[in-house]
């Protein structure tokens, strides 16, 4: 089976108007997402994310490398049937209704009829705006917005979902609700493919992360490979103190209470994330 995304060493570089130099934006990244599994790209401004992501589909031809979509080559045409794209800052025409702009996206994919008729209340009502079904995108919050675009997105049931920021400028319960529903497509087994500043939620919803500085992939892994503690240990302990950490198991049991959980303990994505931060840093000084 092949991968949902396969990135392998690519670069992109754009020429600066600086002294003609050309610099990259995107330095020899490789990365690999498998069907179904939800993927998070997270680094600071600038650090070619989107450009990464653009790459991915087709947008923007990679300098050298390849990307590829379920083994289709990015820059081939067929690779774009199989995937939705919720871009940075995505356009709205703001005097059409959410009903009619899912409309309009659904033509432009082929969908008529019954079908597109369906699919248009299955996604309001995924993205929670039946009720706003016929009001003018104009009045629409950014949250409203979003989820809109994320509508778009999912229009012709793509199997691989790329966000590029999704839940930017979106208020904490707006977020959530777009969390919910990264959790829901991957329910569905729609692969995701996602990049966003709100590090905690990446944590929670990714499977996997890879965090890119400068345009390099400076770290990659599951969220329990990035963030456990090697060397450590810690223990759960129910019913007794917490001063209580040699001889555990005996003394735990000896006072009546029981070990529930073993393992390394974890500091956050955020931590990590700042920790990289300052090592970068320190070794671009
Ligand atoms: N079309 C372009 N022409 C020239 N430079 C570009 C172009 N697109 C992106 N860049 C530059 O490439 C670098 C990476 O940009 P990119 O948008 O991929 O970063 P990002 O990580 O997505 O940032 P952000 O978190 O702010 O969205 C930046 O320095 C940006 O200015």
């Amino acid at each position: 089976m092949a991968a949902a995304v396969e990135i392998v060493d690519l670069v992109k570089t754009f020429s600066s108007s600086f002294r003609r130099k050309t610099f990259r934006a995107v330095d020899e990244v490789s990365l690999e997402i498998e069907q179904g599994q939800v993927y998070g790209l997270i680094g600071p401004n600038g650090s070619g994310k989107s450009t990464t992501m653009k790459a991915l589909l087709g947008l923007q031809e990679p300098t050298s490398g390849v990307c590829k979509v379920f083994g289709c080559d990015s820059m081939k045409v067929d690779a774009r049937q199989f995937v939705g794209f919720l871009p940075e800052n995505p356009y709205f025409y703001k005097h059409q209704t959410a009903e009619e702009t899912l409309k309009f996206y659904g033509k432009l994919c082929g969908m008529r009829g019954k079908e597109l008729r369906g699919r248009i209340d299955e996604l309001l009502e995924l993205v929670s705006l039946e009720n706003a079904r016929k009001r003018r995108l104009g009045g629409y919050s950014k949250g409203m917005l979003q989820r809109v675009g994320l509508a778009q997105a999912l229009i012709q049931k793509p199997q691989l979902v790329v966000l590029d920021e999704p839940t930017a400028g979106v208020d904490p319960v707006g977020s959530r609700q777009i969390r919910d529903l990264i959790f829901r497509l991957k329910q569905q087994g729609t692969t995701v493919f996602l990049c966003s500043h709100l590090l905690e939620q990446v944590q929670e919803v990714c499977d996997r992360v890879g965090i890119i500085f400068n345009g390099k992939m400076v770290r990659e892994g599951t969220i329990e490979e990035l963030t456990s503690v090697q060397n450590r240990k810690e223990v759960v302990i129910e019913g007794v103190g917490r001063s209580v950490l040699d001889e555990i198991e005996e003394l735990v049991e000896s006072k009546g209470g029981a070990v529930v959980a073993s393992g390394a303990p974890h500091k956050s994505l955020e931590n990590l994330f700042i920790d990289i931060a300052k090592q970068v840093g320190e070794e671009a000084r």
